[in-house]
């Protein structure tokens, strides 16, 4: 509905580690009802913002709020509204994934006589059904990244937030992860806030994009209007990618990499836990 207030509006978020700003001044807005991409080269605070959103991390400067709930006043409020799969593992691998999801359905208070019908639901939802009453441990890469999305689904959220959903899967697994959410999201409309380094499924899934850099948001708007945008820009016609919008945004940043050592370590371990 037009009147819905936004899923998350940011005004001027800030926080540092020590001397670090990881996100300096952010404005940021999500729709209700879009998938919305949160892109930016290693380092440049999106995980750190997606934690200040989760209430994981607290606000200390600037505004979050979460379908209209500040996110420092109301923490549970926001809690409830929001599933959330973090780029570090969360299943834990010496339970079924049902014994997985059934602990979520737990933690997230889900009523106690809906919790079997709603553990069953989420592992139906991202094709687990058959798969349940395994040990996670046997699971592949993509399996265990569709299983924390069923534990993330199980409360049946308004607002799904996904940090490098797809990070370390093969292209198959990957293709797998999106269409099951895009097909809850067609079901339920849930508003999905994603982060992805992956330049052609955010091209493909994300309503809108925003690129962030340095903390803060340096361009922001449909794929088409992005790439549109830097072409008009370049006037050589050339027809950039979004790639070339990412690079022409992040400049310098990722020439010498991007991130600094332990966010290049943190990504590896993501990638190689899962693959
Ligand atoms: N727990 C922490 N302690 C100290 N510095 C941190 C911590 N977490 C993040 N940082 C720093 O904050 C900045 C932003 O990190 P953040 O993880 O938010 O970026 P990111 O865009 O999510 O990167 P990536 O794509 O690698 O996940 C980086 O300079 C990082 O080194």
């Amino acid at each position: 509905m037009r009147d819905d207030p936004p899923a998350v509006s940011c005004t001027g978020l800030s926080y540092a580690f020590g001397q670090t700003k990881a996100v300096d001044g952010l404005d940021l807005t999500v729709v209700s009802g879009e998938v919305f991409g949160l892109l930016g080269p290693n380092g440049a605070g999106k995980t750190t913002a997606i934690r200040c959103v989760t209430t994981l991390l607290p606000v200390p400067t600037g505004m979050v709020r979460v379908f209209g709930h500040d996110a420092a006043t109301e923490q549970m409020a926001v809690r409830r509204l929001l599933g959330y799969v973090p780029q570090q593992l969360s299943a834990d691998a010496g339970l079924t994934g049902r014994e997985n999801v059934s602990l979520f359905a737990r933690v997230f208070d889900v009523p106690r006589r809906e919790r079997v019908a709603r553990v069953g639901q989420a592992l139906e939802a991202v094709g687990l059904a058959d798969a349940a009453d395994r040990l996670a441990a046997t699971y592949s890469g993509g399996m265990v990244r569709r299983l924390e999305l069923a534990q993330a689904l199980v409360s049946a959220p308004r607002l799904l937030m996904l940090d490098e959903p797809t990070i370390g899967l093969d292209p198959i697994a990957r293709t797998s992860v999106w269409e099951h959410i895009m097909a809850v999201r067609a079901a339920t409309g849930m508003t999905v806030l994603v982060t992805t380094h992956y330049m052609d499924e955010a091209d493909q899934y994300c309503d809108r994009i925003a690129l962030m850099h340095h903390g803060r948001v340096r361009a922001l708007g449909t794929p088409e209007q992005l790439t549109d945008d830097l072409r008009a820009r370049l006037g050589d016609g050339s027809v950039p990618t979004l790639e070339d919008v990412f690079r022409d945004v992040a400049g310098s940043g990722l020439e010498d990499g991007g991130g600094e050592f332990r966010d290049v370590r943190r990504t590896r371990n993501t990638a190689s836990r899962v693959g």
